[in-house]
């Protein structure tokens, strides 16, 4: 069988990740990393790990089956998805819950003139999450779904943080109220504001010259990321930073707590514990990108949300053995 041809666009944290689930796959190979600074300066985890210019695919549509996009969602995706699902199938990880409907629509309208597929906001949240909740809230018709993160680092926060003019470095934890989690374990079926749910830890290394308040107000007034949240910024060093904020731990959980009939209580519970959060947001990616190969290989063109995708698509398994195994 021929290996699905990966091509990773960005390389931060994400696509690090990717270039190591990618390697672990046996039905996939890795054509090379996109990026838009200069090769030269960017090393990858495999030194034989091919980095050219984001300009260079300008040249590959028939050198690579599956895209991997892996830059930021405030930013980068916005443009980079629907751009590059004129010519690819693509894969990408938006998570700006808020806008979700709006990059959909962008995407799909590229992917359908074009006749590419593209699969938006893979990931944990959105992505296993989404799916969780669904399944949630599809099974017990009566109850409530609650969505808990953390203590982590939220990648596309601290990505939020670091394209804040005046911010040289920065990373963001997420903390869930443990009082909105002793209330929702026992039963009482909160109705909880977002502010009620978590708060937000910003560690900020500044610019020099840049203004501390003014960087402050801009992060703590930042819609949909930070805005509807307690949110604390401490400025440090980028030594501090690199000290003490090495991993990128995450995590959390998702809960529907109904019930089938009046009394007859029933809990439906997803957790997930990362080591990485990058690594593991890559992990899902990589096996959306075998979905993404199938549905463009069936002609399934414009863009999907992972609600779109059947599970069995995910794995390297055949159909066959899905049953004979999983099922
Ligand atoms: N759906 C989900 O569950 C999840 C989604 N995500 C999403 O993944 C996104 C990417 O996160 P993450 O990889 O941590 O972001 P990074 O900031 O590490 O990388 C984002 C982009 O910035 C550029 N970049 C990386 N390093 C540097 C550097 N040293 N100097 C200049 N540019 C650099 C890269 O593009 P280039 O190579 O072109 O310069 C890269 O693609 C997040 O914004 C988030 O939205 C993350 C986790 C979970
Ligand atoms: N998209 C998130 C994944 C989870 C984590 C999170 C948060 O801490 O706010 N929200 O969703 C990320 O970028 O890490």
């Amino acid at each position: 069988m021929t290996a699905l041809r990966i091509g990773i666009v960005g390389y931060g944290n994400l696509g690090r990740g990717v270039e190591i689930a990618v390697s672990l796959q046996e039905d996939m190979e890795l054509v090379g990393v996109f990026t838009r600074r200069d090769p030269a300066t960017v090393s990858t985890v495999h030194e034989q790990t091919p980095v050219r210019s984001i300009d260079a695919l300008e040249s590959m549509q028939d050198e690579v089956d599956v895209l991997l996009l892996c830059g930021g969602s405030k930013t980068d995706l916005p443009e980079q998805t629907p751009l590059l699902a004129e010519r690819f199938t693509v894969v990408d990880s938006f998570d700006t819950h808020a806008r979700i409907p709006e990059h959909f629509a962008r995407v799909d309208a590229a992917a359908r003139v074009a006749g590419t597929t593209a699969l938006i906001s893979t990931g944990w949240d959105p992505g296993l999450f989404s799916i969780n909740r669904v399944y949630g809230e599809a099974i017990l018709a009566t109850g409530c779904t609650y969505t808990f993160w953390g203590r982590g680092l939220s990648q596309g926060h601290s990505d939020a943080l670091r394209r804040l003019d005046g911010v040289a470095a920065a990373v963001q934890y997420t903390i869930p109220s443990q009082d909105a989690i002793a209330r929702v374990r026992a039963g009482e079926q909160p109705a909880l504001s977002t502010r009620e749910k978590h708060t937000r830890e910003c560690f900020v290394v500044l610019e020099d010259g840049a203004d501390a308040d003014a960087v402050r107000e801009e992060i703590v007034t930042m819609p949909h990321y930070f805005e509807p949240y307690d949110t604390t910024v401490t400025f440090l060093s980028a030594e501090e930073l690199a000290r003490d904020h090495q991993g990128m731990p995450h995590g959390g959980f998702v809960i529907r707590a109904g019930e089938s009939s009046p009394g007859t209580n029933q809990t439906i519970e997803y957790r997930l514990q990362e080591d990485s959060n990058p690594e593991f947001t890559a992990s899902v990616l990589v096996a959306y990108a075998r979905a993404a190969g199938r549905l463009a290989a069936a002609g399934e063109h414009g863009a999907r949300t992972p609600f779109d995708v059947a599970p069995g698509l995910l794995s390297p398994k055949s159909p066959e053995q899905l049953r004979a195994e999983l099922l």
